[in-house]
This record gives C-alpha cells, sequence and structure tokens, in this order.
C-alpha cells in the first residue's frame, strides 16, 4: 500500500493506494476518527454495487458504523440536480447529521455527485472518496464536486476535499474494457501536461495498462495521483496552474454537452478535445510533430481522436461558451508546449476553433 499526501495545510488529505483496500474500510475510519454515532451514507451505482457495496458496508459494519446506502443509476446523467436531491432525501430520510459522513463508491460520475451532496447537506458534512475506475484516479483528487446542467458541464458545484482517498487497485480488474480505455485518457493527460517521461512511460506501457496488469497500472496511478496532488496543492481553487489539468476539457465538456452526456465517456471526450488542442498549438506555430505524437499516443490506447461528424459545429460552440472556461468573451484553452508542458491561453479565436473542428471531422472516425 502507498500513501500520497494532498497538501493543503490543515485540510490536507490522504490517497491510500492499494490492493483490498475496501474491505478495510472501517479500519481507515477509525484511524481517522469518524465517529460511529452518526450514520454513514454510501452513494454508488448500479453497476458498482453487485461488485464492491457489500465489501464496503461488512467492513464499516464490522467496525461499528451504521451504513445507509444510495444507489444511482451509472453513467453521467446521474450528475443531474434531479438525482441530488433524491440524495438528499434518502440522507435526510435516514438522520444523517452534521457528524455524519458521505462515501463516494465508483467512477468520477459518483464521486462528483456525492461529494457534492456532502459539500451541501447541513452546509457540509466529512466526505470519503473511494475509487472504482481509473479516471477517478483524476476525478477523486483535488475536491472538484459538481453536477451537470443541461447547458454545460460541471456548472453546479463546490470546492470541496475530502477526509482520504481509499483507491483499491483491485477493483479496477473487473472495469469493461470502455472505461479502462477512458480511463487510461485522464492518466495519457497527466503525462502531457507535467511529464514528458511520463508520457512515454504510458506510451510504452500501453499494451500492460489495457491489459490491467497490476505493477503498470499502480504505476501509473501513482504518477498520475502525484501530479494531480502536487498541481492542487499549488492552486486549490483554479486562480492559475491548475487550470492545466483542463487540457482537452474546452471541446471536451462541449462534446460531452452536445452528445447529451450519454453519448461520450468523459475520457473519450477529452481525448478528442486533447487532439485539438494539439492541433490548434502546431496552428500557432508548434512543431507539426507534437499533433502526430498525441495522436499516437491516444490512438494507441484505443481512444478517439476525430470530431465526429453529427456533432453540430454551433452546437459545440455554443456549448463551450457556457463552459466555465470562457470568461471575458474569451475562451480559455489549455495548449501543448511540448510533451510534458503546456501553457494556458485566452487568445484563440472561433476562427481557429472552426478550423480545428473542421480538420477533425476530416480525420474519420477512428475509436
Ligand atoms: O481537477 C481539475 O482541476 C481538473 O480540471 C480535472 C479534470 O480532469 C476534471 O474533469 C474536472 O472535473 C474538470 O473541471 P472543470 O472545472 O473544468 O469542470
Ligand atoms: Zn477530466
Amino acid at each position: 500500500m502507498r500513501t500520497l499526501e494532498v497538501d493543503l495545510g490543515d485540510r490536507s488529505y490522504p490517497i491510500y493506494i492499494g490492493g483490498d483496500l475496501l474491505k478495510q474500510a472501517g479500519a481507515y475510519f477509525e484511524r481517522h476518527g469518524l465517529t460511529k454515532k452518526s450514520p454513514v451514507l454510501i452513494v454508488t451505482d448500479k453497476n458498482v454495487a453487485p461488485l464492491h457495496l457489500h465489501k464496503v458496508e461488512a467492513s464499516l459494519q464490522a467496525s461499528g458504523y451504521r451504513t445507509v446506502c444510495h444507489i444511482v443509476e451509472a453513467g453521467e446523467p446521474s450528475k443531474s440536480l434531479a438525482v441530488f436531491e433524491q440524495v438528499m432525501t434518502t440522507a435526510i430520510e435516514n438522520g444523517l447529521d452534521r457528524k455524519s459522513s458521505v462515501v463516494a463508491l465508483g467512477g468520477g460520475v459518483v464521486g462528483d455527485l456525492a461529494g457534492f451532496v456532502a459539500a451541501s447537506y447541513m452546509r457540509g458534512v466529512t466526505f470519503v472518496q473511494m475509487p472504482t475506475t481509473i479516471l477517478a484516479h483524476d476525478s477523486s483528487v483535488g475536491g472538484k464536486v459538481a453536477v451537470n446542467h443541461r447547458l454545460a458541464k460541471n456548472m453546479i458545484g463546490a470546492f470541496y476535499q475530502p477526509e482520504m482517498v481509499l483507491y483499491d487497485v483491485n477493483s479496477l480488474q473487473t472495469l469493461p474494457d470502455r472505461e479502462v480505455r477512458a480511463g487510461l485518457s485522464e492518466m495519457v493527460k497527466h503525462g502531457l501536461i507535467w511529464d514528458e517521461p511520463f508520457a512515454n512511460w504510458c506510451g510504452d506501457n500501453c499494451d500492460k495498462l489495457l491489459a490491467l496488469d497490476a505493477d503498470a497500472l499502480e504505476y501509473g496511478l501513482i504518477q498520475g495521483c502525484g501530479i494531480k496532488a502536487k498541481v492542487v496543492a499549488t492552486d486549490e481553487r483554479e486562480q492559475g496552474l491548475r487550470a492545466i489539468l483542463n487540457l482537452g476539457h474546452t471541446l471536451g465538456h462541449a462534446i460531452e454537452a452536445t452528445g447529451g452526456y450519454g453519448e461520450y465517456l468523459h475520457g473519450e471526450a477529452i481525448s478528442i478535445g486533447m487532439a485539438a488542442a494539439a492541433l490548434i498549438a502546431v496552428h500557432r506555430g508548434r512543431d507539426a510533430s507534437l499533433y502526430e505524437k498525441t495522436i499516437q499516443l491516444l490512438k494507441g490506447f484505443g481512444l478517439p481522436t476525430a470530431m465526429p461528424q453529427h456533432l453540430k459545429e454551433e452546437q459545440l460552440i455554443s456549448a463551450m461558451m457556457h463552459d466555465k472556461k470562457f470568461t471575458e468573451n474569451k475562451i480559455v484553452f489549455v495548449l501543448p508546449v511540448r510533451i510534458g508542458e503546456v501553457e494556458i491561453v485566452s487568445d484563440v479565436m472561433l476562427e481557429e476553433v472552426r478550423q480545428v473542428i473542421a480538420e477533425l471531422k476530416g480525420e474519420g472516425q477512428n475509436v
């Protein structure tokens, strides 16, 4: 088991990464001094519940905790205000109080939803992240919690840090192939924004990662979480540096919203977004090899890098304009400088984006 620290002063917290941690949930709760007098709400989804819920419940109950569960539909549509209200109802009806904890057992959707419940219930209760996907190595660290609005992704939310992240890597072994690839998209992103050797390592170990080789996976997750933890510790509330974690997300979020939040997984959408960012950078004078290397890396993981034909340019542009990254009439883009380094730019013109959308449509479908 490895422990990484997200260093945020008196709100610092550990990320525990290792095997069979869900079965030890009760011991970790005790280690963190979480009270046994108040109920614990576990939020999970219909895919994760049959696989992992019993382990967490059994462990917490064996340690003397009273647990309550709320199981949502799997998938992005559960990140909605309607589902948020349903989880709140469960919390109220089961007598959660200010000393209660909310556990997110699942991937990014469950983490963001449960985190926003934790941040809002009685103005904030203890939040514990138990990620069960590769993608969640990114989303479970850093405290961004939110639900979506029909018009734009993650529009209603908060910065709310967890008490701990309990990352049981064994839980990844049952992930469907599509989820594996989509999760690795965020891992590749961490290499692209921060660490060229790690980006190269991802490329070299693509087959092992896709085959869920335990050692490769654990190494990749430790590196990815480590990069994320460093960036968040430097700029918790995204006043500057933290925006680099948004590589691929400007267009990526627009693709998710335009696709109705059901068509593309987050990791797939940001893969196309990362290809777009690299192409914009090349149009602005970076070496063409930057785009080639980026898409080679993404394609190695079977990730899409072409813009789906049926997504209308105007709808994508309009979705981008509703995004948080649109301020003072400018769209903020994270653009690669080279592999392992990015810059945050706010002077990308709509014409440049239109051109790239058109060019990436010409790439054909390559999922
Ligand atoms: O933690 C961050 O900061 C990120 O940007 C990580 C992203 O991968 C993640 O998808 C995040 O939720 C996007 O945040 P948003 O502020 O653009 O909604
Ligand atoms: Zn993301």
